[in-house]
């Protein structure tokens, strides 16, 4: 793997079982942990799950690698002020809607990792359920690496694209793609070629791994479709040399040292592996009559709780789309719901807010809290002239919980939250006339 000029490949499928080899015959064949290995390889599995767990939900890969994972050094503890995990009583849940102006784009020297900034956090780390909610801001590639036993990563580019570098290959993710790290699987960030600066967010998800939806009614076919998911190849690099492997555990960042590039998988085969996904790939089903159908009907992966039909948390996206509803208010109904709403967006204008809610920004609403459309895009939404209307500049995303989210000190206080969010509806007057129906 040249670090600066990977080319990647991939294998097309979501959560498949895969096998792939960067050197001839690598890959042991009938039988994962032979007396000696090719090329004088170790083997190593790599769990997502409990062994025991159902074979449907039963993750693991078995590494082929120059070196075992355990040789490196004494793990240290490392300061990461800005990286929350839950729990802590430092986070507050605030039924107050929140917004938020995109995270600043640093002047110093700042890595994937030191750009992380924490916005909100639900559930707990340690008893795998819940998620930390952050955005990211950085202008240098990582020349660290970096695992999450916490979480899987959920990795939502906004600005400037990314060259994610894992033991199981290389993902090229550009603005309007996304990638998903599983928990435990080593990476480096890096900026792609010709970028400066690069923003977005991430969605750390502490509880089960991300999948598709069921599609019920749907059919076979339909939202993210599987062969659109992108795994890549194996991609090693045989590089000597002092590095730092940071690892997030139970709320804290760590550092251990090694003398080569934690990147050494030659060959590897198996379910648990990161994926990418072009969101431009979304196959939009939304009505064809009349009103505005709930935003189920955007989940492009969810992770399930305990509970059927409550997700620990969907990711939900709002792309471009036609809309032809007739008789209909169309933008998003006032609601309050259930389920805590993160919300992002990635390019263009989202349909129900007129102002305010900028790329690279975010919004907040908890369980219950009131929220919809703001005054201007009522007014105009209420009386406009439905025709047919293509909406092309727009990609929205939402991490949805059904556990509130509470917000970060660094994230309330922030000089880039937008304290006067509450009035974007003050002006939303009565226009109830008893005499007139
Ligand atoms: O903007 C939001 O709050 C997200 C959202 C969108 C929509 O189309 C319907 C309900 C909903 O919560
Ligand atoms: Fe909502």
């Amino acid at each position: 793997m040249d670090s600066q000029h990977p080319v990647p490949s991939y294998h097309s499928g979501f959560r498949n079982h895969v096998s792939s080899q960067a050197l001839p015959g690598a890959l042991p064949e009938g039988q994962n942990s032979p007396q000696r290995c090719a090329y004088g390889l170790y083997a190593e599995q790599l769990t997502g799950s409990a062994f025991t767990a159902p074979r449907g939900h039963n993750l693991r890969s078995w590494l082929y690698r120059i070196r075992p994972s355990v040789v490196q050094s004494a793990y240290q503890p490392l300061d990461h002020p800005r990286w929350v995990t839950a729990p802590t009583a430092a986070a507050l849940a605030d039924p107050n809607q929140m917004r938020w102006d995109p995270l600043p784009l640093p002047s110093e020297p700042t890595d994937f990792i030191d750009g992380l900034t924490t916005i909100g956090i639900n559930g707990d780390a340690a008893g795998q359920n819940g998620c930390g909610v952050h955005v990211y801001a950085c202008n240098r590639s990582m020349q660290r690496f970096f695992y999450d036993a916490d979480g899987e990563l959920l990795i939502v580019p906004q600005l400037g694209g990314l060259v994610i570098r894992t033991e199981m290959g290389v993902l090229e993710v550009a603005s309007g793609e996304i990638a998903v790290i599983p928990r435990g699987v080593k990476c480096q960030v890096r900026l792609a070629e010709g970028v400066e600066a690069a923003r977005g967010y991430v969605c750390e998800n502490y509880g089960a791994p991300f999948e598709l939806p069921g599609l019920g009614p749907i059919g076979a076919n339909g939202l993210a479709n599987p062969r659109d998911f992108l795994t890549p190849s194996a991609a090693y690099e045989d590089a000597p040399g002092e590095v730092e492997l940071l690892a997030r555990f139970a709320g804290r960042l760590w550092v251990t040292r090694l003398g080569h590039s934690p990147l050494d998988v030659v060959a590897w085969h198996g379910n648990y592996a990161p994926y990418k996904y072009d969101l431009a790939r979304f196959n939009t089903i939304n009505t064809v009559s009349f009103d505005h159908p709930d935003p189920s009907i955007f989940t492009v992966l969810t992770s399930p709780s305990d509970t059927p039909g409550m997700a620990n948390i969907d990711f939900v996206i709002f792309p471009p789309r036609w809309m032809v509803a007739e008789d209909t208010f169309r933008p998003p109904y006032f609601h309050r719901n259930l389920m805590s709403e993160f919300m992002g967006l990635i390019h263009g204008e989202y349909d129900a807010k007129a102002e305010g809610f900028v790329p690279g920004g975010a919004s907040l609403h908890n369980c219950m809290s009131p929220h919809g459309p703001d005054a201007e895009t009522f007014d105009k939404a209420s009386s406009a002239d439905l025709e047919p209307q293509y909406q092309a500049a727009t990609l929205a995303f939402m991490f949805e919980s059904r556990y509130p989210f509470q917000t970060v000190p660094g994230a309330r206080d922030a000089d880039f939250r937008q304290r006067d969010y509450v009035d974007v509806w003050s002006t939303l007057r009565s226009h109830f006339d008893a005499e007139r129906p």
